[in-house]
């Protein structure tokens, strides 16, 4: 596809949506009017209305446009129709079919329908994932036609901690309502308010997700390239005015349409920020993926934390587009600061003098000096106005990074980007987080996600809200129902595949382990090592307990590539040679570990 197409494709969206002109609010581009070429055939003066509405189309067919009608105060947005770009491959998932097993075997799920209504608007159908946390199928809601995603949630209060995470994450994802964001659609009502154990949640059907895209895509343009880092940044821009830091923005945790549409997602490692909040406690757990973590968050730079974090792996992932590899594949944190320094040089002392975690300034300064490799030579083929912005995102120093919103109106999307469609969100609310500033027991936590759960049964929540005693009782729910179809897909998911038994990654250290932060506010390295593994990689981090818990070999991470590697080798990319893209979750080498140990035992001597 070349630009031809994507102006065609932008010229029908205008054309469809002619008589909704507004005035122009673009992003004041000093060329936004001139020139030719796509870019300004996007940057037309039509653009739609915030107030305009478009009625969702049904995933998987139809118009790719979209909009959403936000909950509480948020905006509606018309969205783009994104059919000028070429289709990307997405990998087809044909794992097992359910509803024709089932009928094939007589099972009784069938019947189960007619007794509980909500249960029969879901006919699952396969499996498409699995997480640590449970199973992911796809469902049709046969109200609407429309195909979902129904995540299975096992055992959610088993630990506190994880249930913790689990409430955190549907409450974001209520929270904050956008087209670049995934939607939780519904939550199924648990049969009792005081016993449940799985919790179901049916989202948005996606085709694929960023991490597969990447793979399966040697042939993306640079209007793909371009799209998908506005989406990212708008997405974003949205998440930060709440005041929300998603934490962990990997490709993986991006879910991509074959149409283009990107959406982020995983919203369990995310934190409200308040400003009162004491940053020990937003950050103690912090266990995000290595590879496209900031550097600040490397070697416990400062006490504080801004947005920048998520600005720097939005920059990994748009290099990890662009080459299709990712751009720090770091081994262990000093690695990773290692590989970072090779690409952008070593910082300014201005840079490193702010640095509050003594170990890591020194680490810093007395590091070999290293000039910065021009972006030009790093990525030869990619636009240069990408690279510009590229390397605004990977600034170092976190204040010199764009916001999502100064990131938006860079000269790179010229014609593009246009404020009518890049709303912002209300803050959220300091009372929907109250929970974070009291320890929870198992039956507190169960009781929040069984509100959270009651948004979206509005009766039964008035019910509740009135002080209803009546919903202690078993309540008709239908999960019954969907705990046999889950138990019997789970059954047949793997069959003949490589099948590991997943272990639940514990994300969110309980409470009472967290360490409080020394007088200088940073977390002194108090252990919170559950293995012999765990204590030699935190022997290799700058500062921070828990910076490289997710490369615990006992941690679930290499569990999961293991099982993704599965599901992939088992789909059918067509006509696809997949880039070899390696895994973030590569496992330690110890004689790397030994090196790096010594070297910085060398440099505390
Ligand atoms: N809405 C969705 N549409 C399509 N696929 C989805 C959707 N949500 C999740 N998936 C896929 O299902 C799989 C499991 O997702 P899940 O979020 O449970 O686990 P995960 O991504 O491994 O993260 P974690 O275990 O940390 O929660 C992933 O491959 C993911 O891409």
């Amino acid at each position: 596809m070349g630009s031809n197409n994507f102006v065609d494709g932008v010229r029908r969206w205008f054309h469809r949506r002619s008589s909704t002109t507004v005035p122009n609010n673009q992003h004041n581009h000093p060329d936004q009017n001139s020139g030719n070429g796509y870019r300004n055939s996007r940057c037309g003066k039509r653009h739609v209305s915030l107030s305009e509405s478009h009625a969702r189309s049904p995933n998987g067919g139809g118009d790719a446009s979209e909009s959403r009608e936000q909950k509480g105060n948020l905006a509606i947005v018309g969205d783009f129709g994104i059919s000028g770009l070429s289709l990307i491959k997405v990998h087809k998932r044909t794992h097992f079919n359910m509803a024709a097993d089932s009928q094939k075997k007589g099972t009784p799920e069938a019947d189960f329908f007619t007794e509980y209504g909500e249960a029969s608007q879901y006919q699952i159908q396969e499996v498409i994932g699995k997480g640590s946390y449970g199973v992911v199928g796809s469902a049709t809601d046969t109200h609407t036609g429309e195909r979902v995603a129904i995540k299975k949630i096992n055992d959610v209060f088993e630990h506190v901690s994880d249930a913790t995470r689990i409430l955190r994450e549907i409450k974001l994802l209520r929270l904050l309502r956008h087209p670049d964001v995934v939607e939780i659609k519904h939550i199924m009502l648990p049969p009792s308010r005081r016993e449940f154990r799985d919790i179901y949640v049916i989202f948005e059907l996606m085709e694929s997700d960023l991490h597969q895209v990447i793979k399966a895509n040697d042939d993306l343009t640079p209007e793909h390239y371009q799209f998908f880092l506005y989406q990212l940044l708008r997405g974003l821009k949205y998440i930060h005015a709440a005041n929300v830091f998603h934490r962990d923005l990997k490709p993986k945790n991006i879910l991509a349409n074959a149409d283009c549409k990107l959406k982020i997602c995983d919203f369990g490692l995310a934190r409200v920020s308040f400003n009162d909040a004491p940053s020990a406690i937003f950050w103690t757990d912090y266990v995000a993926t290595r590879w496209y973590r900031a550097p600040e968050l490397c070697g416990s730079f400062f006490s504080k934390y801004t947005p920048a974090i998520d600005i720097w792996s939005i920059g990994c992932i748009f290099a990890e587009m662009l080459t299709g590899k990712p751009l720090f594949p770091g081994k262990n944190v000093v690695h990773q600061l290692d590989l970072m320094t090779d690409l952008l040089g070593t910082p300014p002392p201005e840079a490193i003098a702010r640095i509050r975690n003594e170990k890591a300034r020194r680490y810093l300064s007395n590091m070999r000096k290293k000039q910065p490799v021009p972006f030009k030579q790093k990525f030869p083929n990619a636009d240069p106005l990408a690279l510009r912005l590229l390397e605004r995102l990977l600034a170092f120093d976190p204040k010199d990074r764009p916001t999502a919103e100064e990131g938006l109106a860079d000269p790179y999307f010229h014609g593009l980007a246009n404020l009518d469609r890049e709303p912002s969100a209300q803050p959220i609310s300091k009372l929907e987080f109250e929970f974070e500033r009291r320890k929870l027991t198992k039956d507190d936590v169960r009781e929040l996600i069984y509100r959270e759960i009651l948004e979206y049964h509005p009766q039964m929540l008035q019910e509740y809200l009135r002080g209803g005693d009546q919903i202690s009782f078993m309540y008709p729910s239908g999960v019954d129902r969907f705990k046999r179809q889950f138990a019997h897909l789970e059954e047949h998911y793997g069959k003949g595949e490589r099948s590991m038994p997943i272990l639940r990654q514990n994300a969110s250290l309980p409470r009472e382990r967290v360490c409080e932060p020394n007088n200088d506010g940073e977390n002194p390295g108090a252990s919170v090592a559950t293995s012999p593994s765990k204590a030699a990689q935190q022997s290799n981090n700058l500062g921070n307990p828990n910076s490289d818990a997710q490369h615990d070999p006992n941690q679930p991470n290499s569990t999961r590539c293991l099982l993704k590697s599965a599901s992939i080798s088992a789909s059918k990319c067509i006509g696809v040679q997949g880039r070899e893209t390696e895994h973030e979750e590569a496992e330690v080498n110890d004689e790397a570990i030994d090196g790096l140990s010594r070297k910085v035992e060398a440099l505390h001597a």
